[in-house]
Formats: structure tokens, sequence, C-alpha cells
């Protein structure tokens, strides 16, 4: 089932390359911009690469799982917060007005029903079950979440977004993100788990045991991505790595919010190994999953805010680096056009 996944175009990026040298400054000197600008390039195969505008995409969807008392709000907050993101007033929507993104909220297994125009409604389930007692999901359905994503993030792109920032809400999906993660990698639950909402100490304890028991129940298989996300997983993770592959397969970069969407990103790289050519991560979240990921990934973060959030929005506020490092290659002056003296 792995999704093809065009290679990076090696030599734009190397053109780039010289032409950064070329431009108006010392050699170098902009550091993790000039990095940005050549791999920005690779994924997009553009000299002059464009991102805008970026497209938000939230997959909303419920977890069974809650009813464990693992996050520190109750499950209805989830569509409450959906509602919150179609009226325009939740932290994800002030930072994508700020970036001109477009957003798109998606329903891809709310417990409720929510009717709104702008709501994109792509249910496969009414929330997973709780993995605790039983599997998540279906592989069916799993594989239902999966292509869901893959095409609304498919529709945007060739809507005219040129960047995409995969973003979810879920009450307790860093429970389900954390087992997922421990079960594709076999990191020990201990390292991965956080705060989330902000659940007490001692609570961490709890939800650490939960999942280690639920992994000992389910018995994931570390080499199937859809088997993981079936018994441990939930519908919104599934639907962003759908996102993420569609947005690779479609040459169009990928801005990584926090530990939920890393977690997704593991499960796409688990299903076409380079999605992660095509993977940019915005920014380092407080939960300590996330580092670990990005760690197997080989990618490091732009912006470590002491942000747990979620939704996209670290990414979001990501975005204007990735803005600057366009803006570089496309508006400075060549040594040679300003005549300046270049090293000798
Ligand atoms: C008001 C509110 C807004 C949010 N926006 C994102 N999340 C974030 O928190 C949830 C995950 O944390 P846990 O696993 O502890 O439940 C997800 O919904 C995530 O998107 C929110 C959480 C709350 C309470
Ligand atoms: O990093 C995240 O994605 C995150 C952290 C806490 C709560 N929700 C999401």
């Amino acid at each position: 089932m792995a999704v093809p996944i065009p290679k990076r175009h090696e030599k734009t990026g190397e053109e780039v390359q010289k032409y950064i040298n070329s431009l108006t400054k010392p050699q170098g000197s902009l550091g993790r911009l000039e990095e940005l600008a050549v791999e920005l390039s690779k994924m997009t195969g553009e000299v002059f690469p464009v991102i805008s505008p970026p497209g938000v995409i939230i997959f909303a969807a419920d977890h069974g799982i809650a009813s464990e008392g693992i996050s520190a709000y109750p499950q209805e907050v989830t569509v409450q917060m959906v509602r919150n993101f179609l009226n325009g007033g939740a932290a994800i929507n002030v930072f994508s007005r700020s970036i001109c993104a477009k957003m798109c909220v998606v329903d891809i297994g709310m417990t409720s029903d929510i009717e709104h125009e702008q709501l994109k409604v792509k249910k496969v389930r009414y929330g997973t079950a709780n993995f605790f007692n039983e599997n998540a999901m279906s592989r069916d359905e799993a594989m239902k979440a999966l292509e869901a994503g893959y095409e609304q993030a498919a529709k945007m792109i060739s809507g005219g977004v040129k960047c995409l920032i995969p973003g979810e809400m879920g009450i307790g999906n860093t429970t389900a993100s954390s087992a997922v993660t421990a079960a594709i990698s076999g990191v020990s639950v201990e390292k991965l788990v956080g705060v989330g909402t902000g659940i007490e100490k001692e609570k961490i304890k709890y939800k650490q045991r939960i999942i280690q028991q639920a992994l000992e129940k389910r018995k994931p298989k570390a080499d199937d991505p859809i088997d993981v996300l079936s018994k441990v997983g939930g519908l919104e993770i599934a639907a962003m790595a759908g996102a993420m592959l569609a947005s690779a397969a479609n040459r169009t970069p990928i801005l990584v919010d926090g530990f939920i969407a890393a977690t997704a990103a593991l499960v796409a790289k688990q299903i076409s190994n380079n999605v992660t050519d095509y993977m940019i991560m915005g920014h380092c979240s407080v939960e300590p999953g996330h580092k670990i990921i990005m760690d197997l990934l080989g990618k490091k973060p732009l912006l470590d805010l002491q942000m747990r959030l979620g939704e996209g929005s670290g990414a979001a506020v990501a975005f204007p680096i990735l803005q600057s490092a366009v803006l570089m290659l496309k508006e400075m002056a060549t040594f040679e056009s300003a005549q300046i003296s270049d090293r000798e």
C-alpha cells in the first residue's frame, strides 16, 4: 500500500546553494535559513520556491481511551473546540490568519455531529473504542481515515495550497500518540509520556501504566502501521498521516507541528519511507516524545517556544521563518548586481 513519493530535485538544490553564495552577505551567515531555502528548492524543484498560501487542515476525532481519565479535560471539549475553530476563536485561527493560510476543518470521527457549512464531515466512526479494553478500530476503519486524510489534503493542494500544515483536535490523543510511538519505535512508555493538556505529576504514572498495559494486551505489530493504528491509534492520527503522504506525493512541503503530528509523521514514514524528504519540523513541543520522534526521523525543529497545544499551532507560528528563507532567495541582491566586492 506504499504511496509513491517523487525523489527530490538534488540538482536544483545545488544550483540554489551556489546562488545563495552569490548573495550580498558573508557566506553561510544566514545559517539555517540558507539550509531551509535549499531544502524547499529540492522539495518543490523550483529555484525560487513558492510556499504561499499555506494550508492548515485540522482533523478532529474522539478517543475511547479518554474514559480512563488520562486527560485533564473532558471528552466533550473536542466538539466544543471544533465549534471554536469554525467560529474563528482558537489559537490556530489567530495564527492561520496572520500567515494568510487557507484553513479546513474535518470531522474524521467525533462522537457527536455538528452541522456547519465550513465543516467537512468525513466521519469514519463515532470515536475510537477504548483501546485499554479492545482494539481502537478495525483495519478497514484505519485505512478509511488514512484515505480520507489523503483526499482532503490532495484537494487543498489542487486548490492552490503550497505548504501543508496538518493539525488536530482530539481529547486523549497524547495517550494514543504515546502508544503508537512506543509500538513503532520500541522506545519505553516512561520516556514518551508527558502532561498532555496538563495532568498532575502522579497522573503521569497512571497514564504510563494504562498505555503500557494496553500495549501488552493489544500487541500492535511494530512493522505494520495499519495494525498499530487500528489497535492503539486514533482516527485523526491516521488522517494526518494520509495528509502528509498526499503532500509529499505532490511535492508540497509539510510543516510538521507537535507530538501528535510527529506521531503521524512516524506512521507515514512506515508506509512510505521517503515521505520525510518533504517534512520540516516547525517546533519542539513540551511533550517529551516529540524530541524522541524528531531524533528518530533525523530532524531538527525550527522553534522551541515551550508550546504544548497541537492544532497545528507551533507549525503555523514557524511558517514566517520559511517565508524569510524564500524571500531571502527571491529579493536579495547579488555581489555582482549591487557591485560589492566578494571574498578573496
Ligand atoms: C481547550 C483545549 C484546546 C485544545 N487544542 C488542542 N488541544 C490538544 O489537547 C488534546 C490532547 O491532550 P490530552 O491527551 O491531554 O487530552 C488534543 O485535543 C490536542 O489537540 C486542546 C486541548 C484543550 C483542553
Ligand atoms: O505537541 C502536541 O502536539 C500536543 C501537546 C499537548 C497537547 N496536545 C498536543
